[in-house]
Parts: C-alpha cells; sequence; structure tokens
C-alpha cells in the first residue's frame, strides 16, 4: 500500500439497521471525510444512481476485476457481489481524506488484514423487530429479500465483537451524534500524533 495520510473507516451492519442514513448525515456536516463507492453485481433500486450509490456492474466486469487485482476486498453478499477499489481507497487516503467503507463482516475482515490501522465499527438496530420495520418501510426490496436479509442479520450482527466501536441506532440523532463522537476522538488522537512527530522532527533537525 502507498503511503497515506487519510483515516480509513470500515462501517459495518445488519441490513436496514441504518448505517447509511447514519454516514449520509455524518458527512454532511464533515467535509474531511469521504464514503467510498462500491462496485455491485445488483440490480439497481429505484432511485438509485449508477456512479453515486454504486457502480453497477455484471457478473463478468465484476470477475474481471477480481482477476486484474483490482479489489481492496470484496464478498458476496445474500445474492449478490459486491467490492470496493483498491485504487480508489489509495487515492483518497493520499490526498489527506478520511474514507468509510460501509461494507460486511467479510470485506471488514479482509480490510483488517490488509490495513490493521483501519478503525471499525457496527451499527446495530434496537431489536430484530425494528430491523424488519425499516427493511418494510424502506420500500425497496420484495417481502422474499427482506426475509433473506432478515435471515442473514443474525449471522452479520455476531461479528459486532471483531469491531473497535459499537453503535445503537435507535434513536437516530443520538446514534448520529455517537458516530460524530467517534471521528471527533479519532481525529484529535490524529491531530495529537502529527503535532508530537512535528515536534520530535523540528528537535531532531535543531
Ligand atoms: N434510527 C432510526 N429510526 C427509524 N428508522 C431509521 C433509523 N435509522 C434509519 N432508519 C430508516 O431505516 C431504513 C434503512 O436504513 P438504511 O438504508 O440507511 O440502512 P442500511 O443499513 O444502509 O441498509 P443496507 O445495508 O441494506 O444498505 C431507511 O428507510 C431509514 O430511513
Ligand atoms: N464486502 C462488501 N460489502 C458491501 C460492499 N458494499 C455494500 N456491502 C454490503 O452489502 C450489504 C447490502 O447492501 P445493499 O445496498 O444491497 O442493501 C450492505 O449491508 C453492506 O454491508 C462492499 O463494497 N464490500
Amino acid at each position: 500500500m502507498a503511503i497515506t495520510t487519510g483515516t480509513l473507516y470500515i462501517v459495518s451492519a445488519p441490513s436496514g439497521a441504518g448505517k447509511t442514513s447514519l454516514v449520509k448525515a455524518l458527512i454532511e456536516s464533515e467535509a474531511q471525510i469521504r464514503v467510498s463507492v462500491s462496485h455491485t453485481t445488483r440490480a439497481m433500486r429505484p432511485g438509485e444512481v449508477d456512479g453515486v450509490n454504486y457502480h453497477f456492474v455484471d457478473h463478468a466486469q465484476f470477475n474481471a476485476m477480481i482477476e486484474r487485482g483490482e479489489f481492496l476486498e470484496h464478498a458476496q453478499v445474500f445474492d449478490n457481489f459486491y467490492g470496493t477499489s483498491q485504487k480508489w481507497v489509495e487515492q483518497t487516503l493520499a490526498e489527506g481524506f478520511d474514507l468509510i467503507l460501509e461494507i460486511d463482516w467479510q470485506g471488514a475482515q479482509q480490510v483488517r488484514k490488509l490495513m490493521p490501522q483501519a478503525k471499525s465499527i457496527f451499527i446495530l438496530p434496537p431489536t430484530q423487530e425494528a430491523l424488519r420495520h425499516r427493511l418494510t418501510n424502506r420500500g425497496q426490496d420484495s417481502g422474499e429479500i427482506i426475509e433473506r436479509r432478515m435471515r442473514e442479520a443474525v449471522s452479520e450482527m455476531s461479528h459486532y465483537v471483531e469491531y473497535d466501536y459499537l453503535v445503537i441506532n435507535d434513536d437516530f440523532n443520538h446514534a448520529l451524534s455517537d458516530l460524530k463522537a467517534i471521528f471527533r476522538s479519532n481525529q484529535l488522537a490524529q491531530a495529537q500524533q502529527q503535532q508530537r512527530h512535528a515536534g520530535l522532527l523540528s528537535e531532531l533537525l535543531a
């Protein structure tokens, strides 16, 4: 990997727990943070835009990217494939932006191996009933797909212990404050470390 300056964050949650909504609200007030746009073989939902929500590709294109080694991580989630472009992650971090990857636990494990300095956050819904309610209210998936996602949610949630931080998304604004606090404390720690390094460097050069 190239030498990077921004911080990489992984955000995972069972489908429908609210991670996309929380991350969207977070970056509205944080100009320093970018969010990854993954590649997926999933069909586009109404209202989604290619290149904004995802890069929508077919299986042949996705497999070609795997063969060319273009993904930092990739995984099958439900019946679809999802992956994160390594080049884009490296470029964004090198430009000094913090970067959020909204990925599942399999992708999170792959990224941690390659970039152990990444910070990871798991978002939980308050209850399984609330999760089902949110998936249904979102109105974008069929009943069959919602049931599939509910079944997978238990397995996804069992991985929360692998993460650095846990946020419960019950009240949205409360969860958003928790998320903001995590980013602020990391940004502060990063700034303090940079100051220490700058101090050491100036002592060495004096
Ligand atoms: N705290 C909350 N209370 C009630 N509804 C919420 C809350 N947070 C998010 N929602 C709603 O729940 C639905 C699912 O949220 P969202 O699409 O952000 O989930 P997600 O975790 O990104 O799902 P996926 O992984 O499938 O993309 C949306 O309709 C969103 O408006
Ligand atoms: N390993 C990866 N998982 C990803 C990526 N992008 C999204 N996801 C996960 O997929 C589910 C479903 O997303 P949806 O948009 O179809 O509802 C989501 O919960 C993410 O965890 C990725 O690039 N890599």
